[in-house]
């Protein structure tokens, strides 16, 4: 997996400093900073009266360079600033500036307003005294587009910190940094654009990419593609689900096991009452998917029991997830997919962020976890990890976390590993998501799979 990084306010200062030793100046780094945020807005909003926000950091610093470059372009440009600048560089901008600065307090507003007082330095919520100008500024600015972040949000957990004003653009420097990504800062970024400024981030936690997932070749066939088991439990429909999205997610063998009760989905499931540890005994089973209606009675348990003693990989989802509740490391590296309700049960309440917490429990139960939400977590007990790009709100419908574990665990079964397999399932997930668009149910989602699958041929 090697989507983008997403650095954290300190690890961007650190990459910003390597940088700098390398002889590259902090105002070289800002003009080039204020050129991106000014050439985006230039080509987004136009030739639109345009009032700047600058704080007084190197965001504030940025600010002053794309008011002077928007007024090169001739757009009537204003400035506001709620103080003098701190920092030299900023300093330095601010006296190359050659127009008045107003007070933020009672400045008044234009239609494209370019927020720039707080960046990757915002240490504490915002006081009223620069929240309730910015909200009111917002409110009657027709366009708003954010420097690097909107000011009042969490670089590294996404927390509102302000009035949690949503933007139509926000223009990323040089990295993306957690609250790009996480909600509840994400949802307000509007269109996300990296400007790249020269400044290289690497990081163990990136944005989950596109997969690349080759067609089966002529050395193929259906064992090579991989052998997916589900288990069956009190509600066969979430089974089935979860069976028919690991078909159409790319496995070339998907059994349904276990009690056997269920009826119906395709002709191409293979549904066997034999017991689950016979069935999983076979070498060429790649995966056992177990939890989706699995039920949490005696006999669910009894399932699980013999998944987990079977030394096959595992997908571990829904019921399976809260029979787990309490239980420590966990062998084989099985991949475990809660949502925020079956996570606080397995892990309880951590501290931090999304990440932190997906992080944390990875390391607990040495499984990679999947933390799944509107801004689905993937963590690994090495330290890796993954953000998902958002995915449409119509996700938040029953089934499609059934769905999600079946095609993470064809991933797993064509022969990834748990953390490429769990990042392959999300992006393909969100894209099948993309393409069934409002409305969509479940069975819609496994319906678009094919599509996204051809994607990332
Ligand atoms: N990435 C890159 O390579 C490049 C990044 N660049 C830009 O630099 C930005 C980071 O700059 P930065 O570190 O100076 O922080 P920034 O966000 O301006 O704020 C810090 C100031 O705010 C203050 N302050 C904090 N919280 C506050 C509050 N609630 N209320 C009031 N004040 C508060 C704080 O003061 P203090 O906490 O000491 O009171 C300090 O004065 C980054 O986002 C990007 O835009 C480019 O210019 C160059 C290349
Ligand atoms: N608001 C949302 N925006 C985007 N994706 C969402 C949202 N809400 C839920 N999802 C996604 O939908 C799926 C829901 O899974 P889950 O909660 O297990 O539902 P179910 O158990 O009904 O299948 C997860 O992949 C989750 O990431
Ligand atoms: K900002």
């Amino acid at each position: 997996m090697n989507g983008r990084p997403i650095l954290t306010a300190a690890e961007t200062r650190a990459a910003e400093a390597a940088v700098f030793a390398t002889g590259v100046t902090v105002e070289q780094a800002m003009e080039a900073a204020g050129g991106v945020v000014a050439e985006a807005a230039w080509r987004h909003a136009g030739r639109v009266p345009t009032l700047v926000l600058c704080g007084p950091g190197n965001n504030g610093g940025d600010g002053y360079v794309i008011a002077r470059l928007l007024k090169a372009r001739g757009l009537k440009v204003r400035v506001a600033a709620s103080g003098e600048p701190k920092t030299d560089a900023a300093r330095a901008m601010r006296a190359r500036w050659d127009g008045p600065v107003e007070p933020l307090a009672d400045v008044a507003p234009a239609p494209l307003l370019i927020d720039a007082l707080f960046g990757t330095g915002l240490a504490r919520p915002l006081d009223p005294a620069i929240a309730a100008p910015l909200e009111r500024l917002a409110k009657a600015a027709r366009l708003r587009i954010a420097v690097d972040l909107p000011s009042g949000v969490g670089t590294d957990d996404g927390a509102l910190l302000g009035p949690g004003i949503a933007y139509e653009m926000t223009v990323a420097l040089a990295v993306l940094k957690p609250a790009h990504r996480l909600q509840p800062a994400a949802a307000l970024m509007g269109r996300l654009v990296l400007g790249d400024i020269d400044i290289p981030g690497a990081s163990k936690l990136v944005e989950i990419a596109r997969p690349h997932l080759p067609a089966p070749g002529p050395a193929d066939h259906k064992y090579t593609r991989g052998h997916v088991v589900v288990a069956e439990g009190a509600m066969p429909g979430a089974a089935l689900l979860s069976a028919m999205a690991a078909q159409r997610g790319g496995a070339g063998y998907v059994t349904l096991a276990g009690r056997a009760t269920g009826q119906g989905g395709p002709a191409a499931i293979v549904r066997r009452d034999a017991p689950l540890g016979e069935i999983l005994a076979d070498d060429r089973v790649g995966v056992a998917l177990v939890g989706p209606g699995l039920g949490r009675d005696a006999a669910a348990r009894a399932l699980l029991d013999v998944a987990l003693a079977a030394g096959r990989p595992l997908v571990l989802d829904a019921d399976a997830l809260v029979l787990l509740a309490g239980s420590g490391a966990l062998s084989g590296m099985p991949i475990l997919t809660p949502h925020e309700g079956e996570f606080t049960k397995l892990f309880g309440e951590l501290p931090g962020s999304r990440i932190d917490r997906a992080r944390a429990a990875a390391e607990r139960s040495r499984a990679v976890v999947v933390l799944k939400g509107p801004d689905t977590v993937v963590a690994a007990p090495d330290g890796r990890a993954a953000i998902a790009a958002p995915a449409p709100g119509w996700l938040a419908t029953a089934g499609t976390g059934d769905v999600l574990a079946g095609l993470i665990a064809a991933n797993r079964a064509r022969g990834l590993d748990p953390f490429d397999a769990a990042c392959a399932g999300v992006w393909l997930h969100g894209y099948a998501a993309r393409l069934a668009g409002a409305g969509l149910i479940a069975d819609d989602l496994i319906a678009h799979l094919p599509r996204a699958l051809e994607a990332c041929l």
